[in-house]
């Protein structure tokens, strides 16, 4: 589905050139949930950027489904980690929003946005205004604002690190759900461990300086998965083997992921 290939990333920044990424090689099968670690800076965003036609490779391609990635697209669709909702809109006015705009009635985008919101459990809250919204009922508006393109790829960059424990916990579980259900190509970062090895199906890290692709780890935990998948005794080898990979690939970069996912 998606192909990244020998791909390198210079910014020039003032005088100076970062090399952001070097000879990054990743291939996303369709269907797929792949996680992304790594420490702060090794150009993670970079290359989702990249994926959502938004950066270009310096060299080499990342194509879809062996297409070259021009520009962004309807086929892939991002969340951030600010759901970045309009405040003078309502949930069921802000995901129409990409429905008004191409081209959908009105009455018929906000139906379609009342079943997406019921989709993502705000089935009640439809009049409701970011504001009115928890930080997790607002992350789940975006998602179903994203989920109105009805994009075969979802790019997403740690969706849920601005949410408390016990709500980030609740995302994630909903979140399988609705992948499983959907046939969803998902690639997602984050800089917690147990979340990578509990939503994917492959956990990628990434080393700094410059970026590129350290470890590629099948998680064979099986589907679906729920909160008692966290108590499964084989994630605490998982756990164990990546800390040791970002634990040395952080002591190479930046003292940022230091303490991280302890
Ligand atoms: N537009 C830009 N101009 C200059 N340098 C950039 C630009 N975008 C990213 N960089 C640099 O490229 C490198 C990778 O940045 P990136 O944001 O992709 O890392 P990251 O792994 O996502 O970091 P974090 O985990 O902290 O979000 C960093 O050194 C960053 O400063």
């Amino acid at each position: 589905m998606l192909q990244v290939k020998h791909v390198t990333k210079t910014f020039r920044r003032g005088k100076h050139i970062v090399n952001a990424l070097a000879a990054v090689d990743l291939t996303v099968s369709k269907g797929e949930f792949l996680t992304i670690l790594g420490p702060s800076g090794c150009g993670k965003t970079t290359l989702l950027h990249m994926l959502g036609g938004f950066e270009f490779p310096t060299t080499g391609s990342v194509e879809i489904e062996g297409k070259p990635i021009a520009g962004p697209g309807r086929d892939r669709g991002m969340v951030f980690q600010e759901a970045m909702l309009f405040p003078w809109r309502t949930a069921r006015a802000n995901v129409a929003w990409p429905l008004e705009v191409a081209g959908t009635p009105w009455r018929q985008a906000h139906a379609r946005a009342d079943e997406l919101l019921a989709m993502v459990g705000l089935e009640r809250f439809g009049n409701a205004y970011p504001g009115e919204l928890s930080g997790g009922m607002r992350q789940r508006a975006a998602l179903a604002r994203t989920l109105a393109m009805e994009p075969s790829v979802l790019l997403m960059d740690e969706p849920f690190g601005a949410l408390d424990a016990q709500t980030r916990e609740v995302m994630q579980e909903e979140l399988t759900r609705l992948w499983q259900t959907s046939g969803l190509t998902v690639v997602f970062i984050t800089h917690d461990i147990n979340e990578a090895i509990f939503l994917g199906d492959r956990v990628v890290v990434m080393g700094a300086s410059p970026g590129r692709v350290v470890e590629d780890c099948v998680i064979e935990l099986e589907r679906p998965r729920s909160s008692e998948t966290k108590a499964d005794p084989r994630i605490l080898a998982y756990r164990s083997h990546l800390w040791e990979v970002l634990r040395r690939e952080s002591a190479k970069s930046a003292p940022a992921m230091a303490g991280a996912g302890q």
